[in-house]
């Protein structure tokens, strides 16, 4: 088996090049087995058989058992899900920890332990859709402080007796006792501080005055407008007199060269004086209602001008010279186009639902009736809510409005309670309807408000709703009526003010079950046509079937229950749609008493 390294033959290209010429010498020709020579190795001095290191397992032919098969995620088939928890890191001990282990290794006894801060809820929802104006806590504690100071008492302000007689006799009539609300402690003084004079001043004094719903806004702004026409119709008074006595003992001239027209105190002067704008024809009827009971007691002349007066009545109340106008934007703008002077004798305008006439579809209108008011003294905006789109126009056009805000602004009073309804949940299973008769029938058998109709009213977000709705809660034998912007005739209008009104005795219906219940309720499905200013003193339940688009609706819909003191409840049915964390921000921030954002 063995061979000589010279006889080999060309095992490579070295040997075939005939570059492994180099023989070696004969001392140095061994013999190498012919397997490792076949690898290329040169010569050896100590050939030696090396057995290959590669050795097959004994298991080579045994087969793997089979591996257990992934767990497919049932989300994420293809495998994206995550199976690792990646737990954040061990936290650092806290401060506090670490100061006390320093105290105690100084070997002190006593160590107070650092006050744990109140976690507060953070209203995140309310934030991102954040629709209001924040009013300063500093401008909030100096009002409070103001509140504080000033009188607390009708009589401590110089009202004219005629309007102290008017509060007493027509308006409060049916209270005991009654005082101003903190929105007449900070207005009435204030407008009234204004000096009266018959020439108008060369700028007009503006004003915002926004308070919760329902705290008796109407009555803070009417007081000293009427105090100020009244007195300001004296002054003019005085003045002609004084002119017509001078002319009179003018040199040259007789007492009889004087026009008696010039001290008759009933001559006809620019007028009106006073303009109160309203949104809707509803709030134009109720303002003047109020307007109407304190014209009893200090003679002056008011007129309505809405859409649900027909052209010949507004004509003939316009020809009665009213000192007090109090109509809808458009149709006084509407008139103002024919008679021109209908505002040049205006002193005193007020835009009530400020927020409202000052919005997109009401603000082109609203101003060119301020335009014209050329001989304005006293601009007063009234709302019970500040937008934030309100709060930037009124900074570009009025940089010198004095606020009158009060504290609680944006508030919905702590006595009104907030029912969250999930209709998605059981028994109703997403029927919205359902859910709102149940409501209903809750509130029917409740034991509150015994011996009286129950009124409530449901606030839906489209006029498309209110009908379906409607028939709906009729179908299951609930007293409904429905008001809308589509509602014409004088008798349907009349329906506001059963809502509106006093309180109404219950039908004498025997048996205690839920029909007889539902017989004792009145239910109105309006939509947010009557959530703006609409006095709505005794309802106590106000249901929300659609949740409002933003915190300035909820207030308005919201604040028709709990009004001047009263308690209330409101509830909303929320689903799979709504921001139910949103919801329950509004409901925190109920509880806790704070504004809305
Ligand atoms: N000082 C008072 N004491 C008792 N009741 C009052 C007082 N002032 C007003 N009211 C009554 O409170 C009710 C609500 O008043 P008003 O409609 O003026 O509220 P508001 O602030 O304008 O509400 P909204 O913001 O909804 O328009 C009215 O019925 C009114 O007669």
């Amino acid at each position: 088996m063995l061979a000589k390294a010279s006889q080999r033959p060309a095992c490579c290209l070295l040997c075939l090049n005939g570059l492994s010429r180099i023989r070696p010498s004969a001392s140095n020709s061994t013999t190498i087995p012919l397997g490792v020579r076949a690898m290329g190795g040169g010569p050896r001095t100590q050939p030696k058989y090396r057995p290959a290191r590669l050795q097959l397992s004994q298991r080579v032919a045994i087969s793997e058992p089979a591996r257990p098969a992934k767990r497919k995620s049932v989300l994420y088939p293809g495998g994206l899900n995550q199976w690792e928890a990646n737990l954040p890191p061990p936290r650092r001990p806290s401060q506090a920890w670490t100061q006390r282990q320093a105290v105690q290794a100084e070997g002190e006894k006593e160590f107070k332990t650092p006050k744990k801060q109140n976690k507060r809820p953070e209203f995140k929802h309310l934030r991102m859709a954040r629709a209001l104006e924040t009013v300063p806590k500093g401008h909030k504690q100096r009002v409070r402080q103001t509140l504080n100071e000033l009188g607390g008492e009708f009589m401590d302000y110089p009202l004219l007796p005629s309007i102290q007689d008017a509060l007493a006799k027509d308006i409060f009539a049916d209270l005991d006792h009654y005082s101003p609300t903190p929105v007449q402690r900070l207005t009435i003084p204030t407008l009234l501080d204004h000096e009266v004079s018959s020439e108008p001043p060369k700028e007009p004094k503006s004003f915002l005055m926004a308070a919760e719903t329902g705290s008796g806004k109407t009555l803070a702004y009417l007081l000293p407008l009427i105090h100020n026409l009244k007195k300001e119709e004296a002054l003019e008074v005085e003045r002609k007199v004084a002119e017509a006595e001078a002319a009179k003992n003018a040199p040259g001239k007789s007492q009889y060269d004087v026009d008696p027209s010039e001290i008759d105190p009933g001559i006809p002067r620019p007028r009106p004086r006073v303009v109160i704008l309203l949104p809707t024809a509803e709030l134009v009827s109720q303002v003047g209602s109020i307007v109407k009971k304190l014209s009893h007691a200090v003679k002056f002349r008011s007129i309505l001008l809405s859409r649900n007066f027909s052209p010949t009545v507004i004509k003939n109340s316009l020809q009665a010279n009213p000192d007090v106008v109090i109509a809808t934007p458009h149709l006084l703008s509407s008139i103002a186009q024919s008679e021109p002077d209908i505002l040049g004798g205006c002193h005193y305008l007020v835009a009530d639902e400020a927020d409202t006439l000052f919005d997109r579809s009401f603000r082109e209108i609203t101003q060119s009736i301020l335009v014209r008011a050329e001989n304005l003294k006293q601009l007063i905006l009234c709302s019970a809510t500040i937008p934030k789109s309100l709060d930037t126009t009124l900074r570009k056009i009025y940089p010198n409005l004095i606020r009158l805000v009060t504290p609680n602004i944006h508030a919905i009073p702590r006595r009104v309670t907030l029912g969250i309804i999930d209709v998605d949940d059981d028994p109703y299973k997403g029927n919205k309807k359902l859910a709102c008769a149940d409501v209903l029938y809750n509130i029917a058998r409740d034991p509150d408000e015994t011996g009286f109709v129950k009124k409530v009213v449901v606030f839906v977000n489209s006029r498309d709703t209110t009908t379906p709705l409607t028939e709906y809660l009729q179908s299951k034998d609930i007293d409904v009526v429905e008001f809308g912007r589509d509602t014409q005739s004088r008798s349907e209008s009349k329906i506001l003010e059963y809502f509106t009104g006093p309180k109404v005795e219950a039908p004498l219906i025997g048996g205690s079950g839920p029909r007889a219940a539902l017989k004792r309720m009145k239910v109105l499905v309006t939509t947010d046509i009557a959530s703006r200013g609409v006095d709505t003193k005794q309802v106590r339940n106000v249901l929300l079937y659609d949740v409002p688009f933003s915190t300035v609706d909820f207030i308005h819909r919201a604040g028709r229950a709990g009004r001047m003191g009263k308690r209330g409840r409101a509830f909303v049915l929320v689903d799979k749609q709504t921001n139910k964390g949103w919801v329950r921000d509004i409901k925190d921030c109920m509880h806790m008493g704070q504004g809305l954002l």
